[in-house]
């Protein structure tokens, strides 16, 4: 058994390696698009081979030293009871084919009895004759017609009740499963600021991750340290892509199949139990004397299984983030051509999972090893119990052929249950994952705790947005002030140009306007009406403030989705309108498709400075307040810098209503001149303002020594 399971998990390694290959090897960069868009696909494909053994997700480092997350019994009862609770809501399907198992097993059990009953019958000579008062004897033969009917009737009953066993469990688990999918999914999108992403707190919700890939304690940790050096956050798409996937599954599972698995077994050892019984009480006791030394070689593999589980999801997820980053910065790897360092390292991730994936077979291999060789023993001495009771006619032949397949069938609901709750184990484990991606880590951070939020009818009625001694620091690095007491006005109508040297906080300070993030210190305030914009809801914050980051996101969709994802209800007249001023219609023309052309995964299919182009359009076409057009220069090329000298004229004259208010981060001293106000900033400060003119002809000014191409 155990062998069978080492070969299982070689076969699902060589299969991780073959898919990772595959990826890295066999496709360019330019052809490699399309592929790269079925990235989670390639990520559930390589997790979902390694279940087939049970090894779990894929890689860790180090694992086998690494501390699982524990799960008291306190929080055990919590998952059991938020489980229970999203079980309950399949009821129906649940407790019929729980019913239809029943039925089921209660075929299995009737099958050896009338199997004995149909040999006996069989095996019997020129069975009865009966003499009447005359003297008169007729013979007739033993008729096995009953025992045939029955069984034809048990046989159909449990294939019919199988089917609907099979049918309505997997309903109620894919239901079960879709339903925990959408919640975690909602929870991440919706419940998470941005804090918790940029953190990587993320996935193993606030358990120790990083503990998975180092113990310092450990001679073998160095070659597991030269792999976490490269190891994504926690955090990454891909490791929450195996927790939506797989840990789910196994939650799902444990409260449907799983638990009508031991309620089947249950009911099996029951009956063979009563059957036993009433079959040979002597013979029954023989039978279930190994039942003790089986209970508690079980309770140890048990707990062996629930730590090994915990460890295993640890590392699938950090395989998972590994293999997703690599794949989605695929071009950095063939550039830097690093694709068999990438497949090596994946390896070493993927070998200590395996390992601790061979320890959990090889246990249970021993345990049913044990389970068969200890039945095996009870089978003997029944046999040799039972055959002294036929010789001596206490028992016929059927009888022991029943009793036989009835300690057959206890042995089989036996394993059939520890089996099931070393599943139930797991299950719970993965549960307790879902469960704690989905709660999150309350965040008790001052400025941070959840405020209730209020909605403005129209951004229309704000003039400006007003900052007011604004700090900030990522949770991540809480020491570092990131912008310190920033007081800043952005006017509809008026143009800021934002400089600073790289890291100075010009692309956090545009994130914080935004409300992407909360700051600690000072205000952010709505003019005239004063209400506070931290206190709005999200659908507020982005009516008045829209951004073009650096490097813009599009989805894998086409033109017209793209550009209509900030403003679903646009009309095809505000669309033009957005693509006009952003300068988008000549490129557009030129496709074949025109708005329904499609970008291709984050718009690979555009050059830069057309994403950029159509994220500017994106941002318009929800008419904000402000609009940060954060270095908007740095993917356009000459014809693009008129599109932002479109931009600020339409921002300046309203094109699309009311004038906007623009604020520009640029490195860029040519497009300085179109600001009627320049901002310095320098480690997260505001050190000086100006106008352009006034700023540039200072020598000594901290413009001048930041550009200098201006002194
Ligand atoms: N997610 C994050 N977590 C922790 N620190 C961060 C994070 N993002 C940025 N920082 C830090 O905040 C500081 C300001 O970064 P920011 O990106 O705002 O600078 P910037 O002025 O926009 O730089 P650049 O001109 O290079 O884009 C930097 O020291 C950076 O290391």
């Amino acid at each position: 058994m155990a062998a069978v399971a080492t070969t299982a998990t070689r076969t699902t390694e060589t299969k991780r390696k073959s898919i990772f290959d595959l990826v890295f090897f066999s496709r360019n960069p330019k052809r490699a698009k399309p592929s790269i868009i079925a990235e989670s696909s390639v990520n559930k494909i390589m997790s979902n081979n390694s279940s087939i053994n049970g090894v779990g997700g894929g890689g860790g480092a180090n694992v086998k030293k690494s501390k699982p997350p524990s799960l008291d019994k306190s929080r055990k009862k919590e998952v059991k009871q938020r489980l229970n609770a999203e079980a309950s809501k399949e009821i129906r399907p649940l407790a019929v084919g729980t019913m239809a198992m029943m039925v089921s097993a209660l075929s299995n059990q009737a099958l050896p009895k009338l199997l004995g009953k149909l040999l006996d019958e069989k095996s019997s000579p020129l069975d009865k004759m009966t003499c009447g008062v005359e003297g008169a004897c007729s013979v007739t033969r033993g008729d096995s017609v009953s025992a045939s009917k029955a069984l034809a009737f048990v046989v159909i009953g449990g294939g019919f009740a199988s089917f609907l066993r099979t049918t309505l469990l997997n309903r109620a688990q894919d239901n079960i499963a879709q339903r925990l999918r959408a919640k975690l999914f909602s929870a991440i999108l919706t419940d998470r600021d941005m804090q918790w992403f940029v953190s990587g707190e993320g996935v193993s919700a606030g358990k120790d991750c990083s503990n998975i890939n180092g113990n310092k304690e450990d001679p073998t940790a160095g070659k597991a340290e030269a792999v976490s050096e490269t190891s994504p956050s926690p955090s990454s798409p891909g490791a929450v892509g195996s927790i939506l996937t797989e840990d789910v599954n196994r939650a799902s599972e444990a409260v449907t199949t799983v638990f009508a698995n031991i309620l089947r077994s249950c009911s099996s050892c029951a009956f063979a139990t009563y059957h036993m019984l009433s079959l040979n009480p002597q013979l029954f006791g023989i039978s279930v004397s190994i039942i003790p030394v089986v209970g508690a070689a079980a309770v140890v593999l048990n707990k062996f299984v629930k730590k090994a589980t915990a460890r295993q999801r640890l590392c699938a997820e950090q395989a998972a983030s590994f293999a997703e980053e690599r794949i989605s910065h695929i071009e950095t790897v063939k550039l830097a051509n690093r694709e068999k360092d990438e497949v090596e390292k994946y390896l070493q991730l993927q070998e200590e999972c395996v390992q601790l994936g061979r320890k959990v077979s090889s246990a249970k291999g021993v345990f049913m090893g044990f389970m068969f060789a200890a039945s095996g023993g009870a089978l003997y001495m029944v046999f040799n119990a039972g055959g002294k009771a036929v010789a001596d006619g206490r028992m016929t032949s059927g009888e022991l052929t029943s009793f036989a397949t009835y300690s057959f069938l206890l042995g089989l609901g036996t394993s059939g249950i520890f089996k099931a709750l070393g599943e139930l184990t797991q299950g719970l484990v993965s549960a307790d994952r879902v469960y704690s991606l989905m709660d999150g880590v309350p965040d008790s951070k001052p400025g941070n705790a959840p405020k209730e939020q209020s909605r403005i009818s129209s951004s229309e009625s704000v003039e400006s947005i007003s900052l007011d001694n604004v700090s900030f620091s990522y949770t991540s690095s809480p020491d570092k002030t990131v912008l310190n007491n920033i007081s800043l006005n952005l006017q509809r109508g008026k143009v800021i140009a934002l400089v600073g040297e790289n890291g100075s906080g010009k692309t956090s300070l545009a994130s914080v306007i935004a409300g992407l993030y909360r700051p600690q210190g000072g205000t952010i305030s709505l003019q005239p009406s004063g209400m506070d914009f931290n206190e709005l809801d999200r659908q507020s914050q982005a009516s008045l403030i829209q951004v073009v980051p650096q490097h813009p996101a599009l989805f894998d969709t086409t033109i017209k989705s793209n550009v209509t994802y900030s403003n679903p209800n646009a009309t095809d007249d505000d669309i033009q309108k957005a693509l006009l001023v952003a300068n988008c219609n000549d490129f557009i023309s030129k496709l074949d498709d025109g708005l329904d052309f499609r970008v291709g995964r984050n718009g690979m299919r555009l050059s830069g400075g057309q994403r950029q182009r159509l994220a500017l359009a994106r941002a318009l076409l929800s008419s904000p307040c402000v609009l940060i057009l954060d270095e908007p220069s740095s993917a356009l090329d000459a014809e693009g810098e008129s599109a932002v000298k479109d931009a600020v004229r339409a921002c300046r004259e309203g094109d699309s209503g009311q004038p906007i208010g623009l604020l520009l981060i640029t490195h860029k001293h040519q497009t300085l001149h179109v600001a009627d106000l320049v901002v310095v900033l320098k480690e997260g400060k505001i050190v000086e303002t100006g106008t352009y003119s006034e700023l540039s002809k200072d020598k000594g000014s901290a413009l001048c020594e930041l550009m200098s191409e201006l002194v």
